[in-house]
């Protein structure tokens, strides 16, 4: 088990990436705090989030999730106070969280553009500077890792509010490792290639899918659980001297130019 007994946090862990990263993460050993904004109730009147604690707690390991909108700093220091109330500290905090609202650039409205901007970047400063806090004051060290994209490389014609704030979770990252390797708290990314979740359903029509299964070298879109493997490395001691990088996870598909 890589992450026996430690403490993680995954924003947006209620579905998609942050779901598979949860899960695995209590796979290998650790309590998880996961954080959510909606959770409708599905049709059997269970939420998604608490779906995820009952898988968690049923690979023996403790979660307990935390409503919240993490563009509101508050909700970042909420995470981390769960943590430390339930399972006794932080070691390892994952800014998942995000959206991508697929739209137009000349039409763009601002709302828009600012809700994107503060969900994805500033939900990601906001974690990272709250779990960062902590780990510091605990002394043990820690891991911080962002959730960017394939999109902090490329441009996204319906995607350019969008891809900066993913640009920008990469060179959060970048930063935070010159601030807090003194403390041994490593900072990196892991930036996805297209993965098939609720954020691209409407997006990935029966054509782009099968555009992408053809460009992509290893044949496929990815999954959620594609992230968690790299997403648990960084987190875990195997990642001991990895700070201020990142892992691209996306099939071969950035470099299929042509
Ligand atoms: N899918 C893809 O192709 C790629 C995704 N990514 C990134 O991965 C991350 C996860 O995306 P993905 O799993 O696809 O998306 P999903 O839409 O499947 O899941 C989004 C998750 O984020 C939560 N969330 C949304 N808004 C907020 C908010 N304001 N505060 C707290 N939680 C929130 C949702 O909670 P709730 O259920 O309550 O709404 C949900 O748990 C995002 O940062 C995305 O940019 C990067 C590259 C590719
Ligand atoms: C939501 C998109 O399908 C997805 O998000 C990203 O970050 C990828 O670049 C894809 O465009």
């Amino acid at each position: 088990m890589l992450l026996k007994d430690k403490v993680v946090i995954v924003t947006g862990g209620s579905r998609g990436i942050g779901r598979g990263i949860a899960v695995e993460c209590a796979r290998q050993g650790a309590d998880v705090v996961i954080n959510y904004a909606r959770d409708p109730a599905g049709a059997a009147g269970v939420s998604p989030a608490q779906e995820v604690v009952a898988e968690i707690e049923a690979l023996g390991r403790r979660a307990v999730a935390v409503k919240g909108d993490v563009a509101d700093p508050a909700t970042a220091q909420a995470l981390v106070d769960a943590a430390v109330a339930h399972f006794g500290g932080v070691d390892v905090a994952v800014a998942n969280a995000g959206v991508c609202a697929f739209h137009d650039f000349l039409g763009m409205p601002p709302e828009l553009l600012r809700e994107t901007i503060g969900i994805n970047l500033e939900g990601t400063y906001f974690l990272a500077q709250a779990a960062g806090r902590r780990m510091q004051e605990q002394g043990r060290g820690g891991a911080i890792i962002a959730i960017s994209s394939i999109s902090a490389l490329v441009g996204g014609e319906f995607q350019t509010h969008y891809t900066p704030t993913k640009a920008g979770q990469r060179s959060l990252m970048q930063s935070c490792a010159i601030a807090l390797g003194r403390y041994g708290i490593r900072c990196n990314s892991v930036l996805p290639g297209t993965i098939v979740t609720d954020i691209n359903r409407d997006d990935l029509t029966p054509e782009k899918t099968t555009y992408f299964n053809q460009r992509i070298p290893l044949g496929r879109l990815g999954q959620p659980h594609d992230i968690a493997g790299p997403v648990v490395f960084l987190a875990s001691d195997l990642a001991r001297y990895v700070t201020g990088a990142e892992i691209l996870v996306d099939g071969g598909l950035y470099v299929n130019l042509q």
